[in-house]
């Protein structure tokens, strides 16, 4: 039984079929990374895992249940989302938006607790981020609204984290604090479904890979043993060379770059 798994997917939004036949396995405590070119269907799959989306057919399962026998604060329980941004109408603070988290545990319209603001301000200092807490949400950087972010799924005690293009639009100082605190928090049990972009940021990570082309999984498995040259030419069309480093390190060389200094 796996623990959180896709099988048979088929999605499409009107004749145009997006996903066929996917399935995807993802074993409890792993980082599981999802490649593809633009508009494959990365964030679409996500959607279908996060039940925010229902299958044409296939089925999603978490912990041996189809996802659908699950209610949405059952779900929450379990699962949250980390979106590339979030948009906010309103001048929260960012303490506010991390308790946002517990609204899978309370009704609506009610207060929340003491406890909810407690649990989210130990999500902050986890992250490093506790001297946030009052600055308005809209006001933070890229990076900071990302931690943000996974503070308010850390505060809601979902163990697995759905990110679509977690680094999107942060610095490369920043896209390297984040990998190191999702490597973290997988070493902690935390579970990751991510799309990226980038193949190092996979290597970087280890776990596992799925790589989406024209609705189909072209290739899955370990990361250091499904990302290979031949594969990121064919995804993204492009020629690179995938080189180790003198410390056995993968890195990807374009064509047009000397490939001498590595
Ligand atoms: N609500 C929608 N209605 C119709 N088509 C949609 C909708 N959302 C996405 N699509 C289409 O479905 C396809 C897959 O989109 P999706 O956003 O899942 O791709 P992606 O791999 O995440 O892309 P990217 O890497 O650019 O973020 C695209 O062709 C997109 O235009």
């Amino acid at each position: 039984m796996s623990f959180y798994s896709a099988e048979n997917l088929y999605f499409s939004y009107n004749s145009t079929p997006i996903l066929q036949g996917v399935d995807l396995h993802i074993d409890e405590g792993s980082i599981v990374s999802l490649l593809g070119p633009n508009g494959t269907g990365k964030s679409t799959l996500m959607k279908l895992f996060l039940g925010l989306l229902s299958p044409k057919s296939g089925e999603v399962f978490l912990k041996g249940k189809t996802l659908q026998s699950y209610s949405i604060k059952e779900r929450a329980l379990h699962v949250s989302y980390v979106p590339q941004s979030t948009q906010v109408a309103f001048a929260f603070c960012a303490l506010d938006i991390v308790v946002m988290g517990r609204i899978a545990f309370e009704s609506w319209f009610q207060k929340p607790s003491k406890t909810d603001r407690d649990l989210a301000r130990v999500a902050m200092e986890r992250l490093g981020i506790g001297h946030l807490e009052k600055r308005t949400f809209q006001t933070l950087s890229g990076g900071e609204k990302q931690l943000v972010l996974i503070a308010r799924s850390l505060a809601q005690g979902a163990k697995i984290l759905v990110m679509d293009e977690p680094v999107s639009g942060l610095d490369y100082g920043n896209q390297l604090r984040l990998l190191e605190t999702i490597m973290k928090l997988s070493k902690e049990g935390y579970t990751f479904l991510k799309s990226t972009h980038f193949p190092e940021h996979a290597l970087m990570l280890g776990g596992y890979t799925y790589a989406l082309k024209n609705g189909h999984i072209l290739a899955h498995g370990l990361t250091c043993k499904t990302i290979t040259q031949e594969l990121i030419n064919e995804l993204y069309h492009t020629n690179i060379e995938l080189k180790q480093t003198v410390c056995g390190y993968p890195v990807c060389i374009p064509s047009f770059v000397h490939s001498t200094k590595v």
